[in-house]
């Protein structure tokens, strides 16, 4: 295996307050390949936090510490924020759940999208567009012409999600962070932007961190799956090894999971145990 992309060692989140401390992550380990890498794991299991933390989007009162955080050989803690700027949405793209959080409301769609191309790539207004355009119809907006001219108000939300893609997209980025990029996606539309992500990887050697709830879609999409679970990872598997998972946490969540193969009137309860919160985090290295 080559070096890998991204390489983190034991990242802690904390945010404190007055009260209290509460620790979303907490001295995870994982490196990542130019490959698709799923992260699963209950709400609250630190997966958005993780993201963020990397990409050093985390605001006071919240506190990140971890002993590395290496992306292509760059220290990515040691850099002033300027030269964050610079890697942010250029070399590390962040796609989130929610669109409302990464457009801007008073700027029309297509100049976001030509202008996150423009950023880094030096081109002409009228290359750019082109590109916003083919961007748009990749992404199966089907009046890209009209999208491109709307203001996000204007469109719907899962059209938001889709043209929030199309901008994270656009500069190629080497490593992209999706935190649940299809879930307000029908299913149609959800295969096409897996498939775009898909060729970036292969074709591009991207990165991809694909944070899902959806321990089918990652098993299916992705190469490897990291399980977390109060902050720490519980396991790491291949993705097609998910179904003969060990961690009496992972397979809960394979068992609360419906199956239309075999129907049953009552899914099974995730039973938790302290310990697991307790144990040693498992390092996810390639
Ligand atoms: N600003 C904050 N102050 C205090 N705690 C926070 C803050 N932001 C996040 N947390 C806590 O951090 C923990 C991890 O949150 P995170 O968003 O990473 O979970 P997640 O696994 O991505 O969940 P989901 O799937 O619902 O997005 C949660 O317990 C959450 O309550």
């Amino acid at each position: 295996m080559n070096k890998p992309l991204l390489e983190v060692e034991d990242l802690r989140v904390r945010f404190h307050s007055k009260r209290k401390t509460v620790e979303a992550v907490r001295g995870i380990s994982f490196s990542v390949g130019r490959e698709r890498i799923g992260i699963v794991g209950e709400s609250g299991s630190g997966k958005s936090m993780t993201g963020r933390a990397i990409l050093r989007l985390i605001r006071e009162p919240g506190e990140v510490q971890a002993r590395k955080i290496l992306f292509d050989g760059i220290d990515l803690q040691s850099l002033s924020e300027k030269e964050m700027r610079a890697i942010r949405g250029h070399r590390i793209s962040l796609v989130m759940q929610d669109p409302k959080f990464s457009l801007n409301p008073v700027m029309k769609v297509g100049h976001q999208i030509g202008e996150a191309y423009r950023v880094h790539n030096r081109s002409s207004k009228a290359e750019a567009k082109k590109r916003a355009l083919e961007m748009l119809e990749a992404v199966q907006i089907r009046n890209p012409e009209r999208v491109y001219d709307s203001y996000p108000h204007e469109v719907s939300g899962g059209m938001g999600q889709r043209i929030m893609i199309a901008m994270m997209l656009i500069p190629e980025p080497d490593l992209l962070i999706a935190d649940e990029p299809t879930s307000a996606l029908d299913v149609t539309v959800q295969m096409r932007v897996l498939q775009i992500m898909d060729k970036l990887v292969r074709d591009r050697g991207m990165g991809l961190i694909f944070i899902s709830h959806d321990l089918n879609l990652v098993s299916s999409f992705c190469d490897r799956v990291i399980i977390m679970y109060g902050g720490r990872i519980v396991e790491t598997c291949k993705a097609d090894e998910l179904q003969q998972a060990k961690h009496p946490y992972t397979r809960g969540l394979l068992a609360a999971m419906p199956h239309i193969s075999s129907p049953c009137e009552r899914l099974s309860v995730l039973e938790r145990d302290p310990k697991w919160q307790e144990e040693a985090s498992v390092d996810a290295f390639i």
